[in-house]
Order: structure tokens, then sequence, then C-alpha cells
């Protein structure tokens, strides 16, 4: 059964294998992963940990083990913390793993600039260890490059590292899409990654792999990440198969990443030319629209989307290589009448701001439910 991901704009994890991925399984290499027995899986790690500059990889099964092994392991005894943006994945979408894995508490940080972390805000938020026995000292410092589809610019990363090491604390990059912030600022990957103690690369977005991240850092950390991974169920064991496509993806799809940017800026200055605001400036493939500002109905949006077959979730619009130029005209088209009503009939969010909360076609039909239900209760 095929999956059309032609219209798919809810998020870039969507993207689906391509038939040269799992033709490649036929030839894959067979062993057990656990003994590091497996050549795919070596082959993989040690090529992308190559790619990033760092001593040793390790193949996971998805980005949320990644970064949470990743700063389980460079912690040690609480009382402990983790400072990062509030939007950050570790902290806003990974089910409360800081708080179990690892024990910590954390110091989410709203940016001054409205876009990325800075050095002057993570010192106005750091708490040293100096004894005071109230506090949690700040251990580790979480990035995440792209956030919001925005590029962490060189220099702030380079201040930021300076002032990590100088101070003892560990600076950890949730690099999910750090292929489009590299692709974006024409560095390569070691380019970013040489700021950074640990980076967890996720596989199965941007690339296009069925599965898996790639957490590198040096061989130390690493054997010590692969230990709490086996503790938390992540010792696969055949996974050569799951390797060698995810090998083929950093490959071949990398190049293509450019150009989904481009789809995703050409989109986003359509949105301010119609007068659809966006939240943050369109860098990659990412377009936030500002549901403050755009009071986008869920229910019309949701059936807009239906109506020109395409699928979105809450006001993230996500492009990715296997996108089509008919299917962005066909979300053009939904936007443009979902936001033509809210001009009528605006509607006004109440609660959290939610952050990738579905109110689109297809299978998210009732978390759109669920978000009526919510705003009647509030
Ligand atoms: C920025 C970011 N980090 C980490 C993850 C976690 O990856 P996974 O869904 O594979 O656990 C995601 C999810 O797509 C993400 O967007
Ligand atoms: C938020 C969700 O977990 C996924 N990281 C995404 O970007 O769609």
């Amino acid at each position: 059964m095929t999956y059309e991901t032609y219209n798919e704009f809810r998020s870039d994890t969507f993207t689906v294998p391509t038939k040269e991925m799992i033709q490649s399984v036929l030839d894959c290499s067979v062993g057990d992963s656990v003994y590091k027995e497996d050549k795919d899986t070596l082959e993989l790690e040690s090529y992308v940990a190559k790619l990033a500059g760092k001593e040793a990889g390790l193949f996971c099964c998805s980005g949320t083990m990644s970064n949470q092994i990743a700063l389980r392991a460079h912690l040690y005894q609480p009382p402990h913390r983790i400072l990062c943006d509030y939007r950050a994945h570790v902290y806003s979408h990974e089910a409360g793993g800081l708080a179990t894995l690892s024990q910590a508490m954390v110091t989410p940080v709203i940016p001054a600039n409205g876009l990325y972390l800075t050095l002057d805000d993570i010192i106005a938020n750091f708490i040293p260890d100096d004894g005071n026995i109230h506090m949690a000292p700040t251990r580790v410092v979480s990035l995440e490059n792209t956030l919001s589809g925005l590029v962490y610019p060189l220099d702030e990363l380079k201040r930021i590292s300076h002032w990590c090491h100088d101070n003892g604390v560990k600076l950890h990059c949730d690099g999910a899409r750090l292929w489009n912030a590299a692709a974006e600022g024409d560095v390569s990957v070691g380019e970013i990654c040489k700021y950074f103690d640990s980076v967890s690369l996720c596989l199965s977005k941007t690339l296009g792999a069925p599965i898996g991240s790639l957490l590198v850092g040096d061989r130390a950390f690493i054997e010590k990440a692969n230990h709490f991974k086996k503790q938390n169920g992540g010792g696969l064991r055949q996974q050569g198969m799951l390797a060698r496509m995810a090998l083929i993806a950093v490959k071949d799809n990398f190049p293509k990443l450019k150009e989904t940017h481009k789809w995703a800026k050409e989109f986003g200055k359509w949105c301010e030319e119609n007068g659809i605001a966006l939240e943050v400036p369109v860098q990659t493939n990412f377009v936030f629209i500002d549901f403050s500002k755009v009071k986008l109905n869920p229910s019309v949006w949701d059936e807009s989307c239906k109506k020109y077959n395409v699928r979105t979730m809450g006001n993230r619009i996500s492009f990715h290589y296997q996108n089509t130029p008919d299917a962005i005209e066909s979300l053009k088209k939904a936007l443009l009448e979902a936001y033509k009503d809210s001009l009528v009939n605006p509607y006004v969010r109440k609660g959290a701001p939610s952050l990738y909360r579905a109110s689109s076609s297809g299978s998210d039909s009732t978390m759109v439910e669920k978000e009526k239900q919510a705003a009647k209760a509030i």
C-alpha cells in the first residue's frame, strides 16, 4: 500500500522511505547490534560521526530516545538542571523525559530576541553550583538547531560554547533538523557540531529515513549513552535494514533540502502578500502562521484542507522533499479560503498556545474536536 506524502504538510516526520531504500534491505547486513556486530549499523554510525567531526555515533530508534539518553549521560547526581528554550522539543514534546529519566529541573527560557537563545539569555538564567543548597545547579545547556525552522547563528553558538566550556557546563544540540541548518547556511554538519559536546541528528524527518536518529559525541560519552539506550529498551537487534535505509537517506536526500527551503520561503512570502501574518521569518522548511493575529477557525481550516486534499497540523506548515508544486498550490487555496472566513468570523483561541496541535484534515480531525471542547471548557 502506498502512502501519499506529496500533499503532507503536517510534519516532515511523515516522509516515507523510497522504493530504493526498501529494496536495499534485501542486501543489508545482519548481526546483533547490541553486540555491535551489524556492519551496516557500524557503517552508518561511523559515516555520520565523521560528517559531524565526532569520535563516535550511536544509532537510536528515535530522536526522543537520542535526546533523552544524551542529556542523561551528561548528568550525574541530582539536584541538577537543564537550561533550554521554552519551545525546545526536549522540554515540550518528549513526554517529560527530563523529569523521569534525568530527574532534572528545567529552566525553560524565552529568548529576549524572540527567535533564539543568546549567551546573555543563558547567563541571565544560569544557576551556578555555588553551594547554595536551595538550588539545583545548571549542568547542561540544550539548544535546538533548527528551532521553529530558524538557523542558529554560528557566532552565537561559538560564544555560548566557549562560555559553557569555560564554566564546566555541557552543551547538547537537538539537531533533528541540523541538516536543514547546514544546507541553508552552506556550512558542513561538522562546522555546526564542533561547538557541542553531543548532537542528536534525526534521520527520519527531513531526510526521509523510515526510522531513527544518530547521536554523536566523544567515545566515552557515546558508550555511556549506549548504556542508557539499553536500559530504556533501545537495544535493537537486527537493525541493519534500518541502518542501510538511513544511510541512503543521508547520502541521497541531504542535497535536496535547500529546494524545500525555497518552497517554504516562497509560501511564506505568499502568506505575507495576502495579509497572513507569520510568527517567525521563514529560513528553512517550516512556516509558522501567527495564530494570535490570524484567527483561523480550526473547523474551517480543517474543512478547507479536506476540500483541497492537503494535510496540515495547527499553525505550522512543514515542507519536505516529497511535496509537489501542485500540492503547494492547493495548500494556498485551502489557507486563503480559511483566512477569508476568519476575517468575517474571527476565532478566539483560549488556553495555552498549542505547539503543533492538530487542527487539520484526516486522522487529526479528532484533535479538532478536542480543541473545540477545550475552548468551551475555559
Ligand atoms: C526538534 C525535534 N527534536 C526531536 C524530535 C523527536 O524525534 P522523534 O519523533 O523521532 O522521537 C522531534 C520530532 O520530530 C523534533 O521535531
Ligand atoms: C512535534 C513532533 O514530535 C515532531 N517532532 C514534529 O516535529 O512533528
